[in-house]
């Protein structure tokens, strides 16, 4: 039999297990597992473990000193960043909802974090990102509204140093980026997204399979 390659490759009962295990491989402690329960409640969804652990290994592989984060949520993905940026870096995040944001601030400090690790701006994205520095951030992760992520994108460029790093959650939109025939909205601008970072000449981009597919992809230097 013809050895599968590439996308033909079948997706086997194993690697569904192997997946679930790798989703779990980076332990969380009392401060995330604390920072969860406050989105379960105020119904937002937080990165999974998977996509938390991917984000401090990236992170830590651009030496991020500055990262800037949309979507503050109640910190879980915040404080995986702060675990992989440099002891001296500083999270600049967004959120809409300054209420997320007490919860997050409080979930950083549980976790550890001094206060001046962390700067919390509430407000619109799209009305605060254009007051960010250009070419000031080594790494941008977009978890705000996915109608909103190709203008997400566009800021990021700005944002981002060459070689910087910049990362959306949530593309696979639970399967319906892919399946959907009559896409709503939120999926038809994802699948625009995908489309433009894949075609980029000034990106190089990659789509990891983790929680609930996170994008990323690199400004050439
Ligand atoms: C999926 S949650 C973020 C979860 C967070 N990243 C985490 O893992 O803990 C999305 C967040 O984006 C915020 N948000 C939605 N639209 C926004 C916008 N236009 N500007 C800024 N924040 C927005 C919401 O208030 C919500 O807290």
């Amino acid at each position: 039999m013809r050895r599968p390659r590439g996308q033909e490759r079948a997706i086997t009962g194993n690697q569904q297990t192997s997946w679930a295990f790798a989703d779990v491989f980076v332990a969380e402690d009392e401060a995330l597992l604390w920072a969860r329960d406050r989105a379960y409640e105020a119904g937002i969804r937080s990165v999974s473990n998977g996509t938390g652990g991917a984000l401090r290994l990236l992170a830590a592989a651009v030496d991020a000193k500055a990262v800037a984060e949309i979507g503050t949520g109640t910190g879980v993905s915040g404080i995986h960043l702060l675990h992989g940026m440099r002891p001296d870096g500083v999270l600049t995040t967004v959120d809409s909802d300054p209420e997320c944001q007490q919860f997050a601030r409080q979930a950083f400090r549980a976790a550890g974090f001094a206060g001046n690790r962390a700067r919390f701006i509430p407000g619109p994205a799209l009305e605060v990102l254009p007051r960010l520095a250009d070419g000031g951030y080594d790494l941008v992760f977009c978890d705000g509204d996915r109608l909103q992520c190709l203008d997400y994108l566009a800021e990021s460029l700005r944002l981002l140093r060459p070689g910087g790093l910049v990362c959306f959650e949530g593309v696979f939109a639970d399967g319906r980026t892919v399946d959907a025939a009559l896409p709503p909205a939120e999926v038809q601008h994802l699948r625009d997204l995908l489309r433009a970072v894949r075609e980029s000449t000034v990106l190089v981009p990659s789509l990891l399979p983790v929680g609930d597919g996170l994008l990323c992809a690199v400004k050439r230097g």
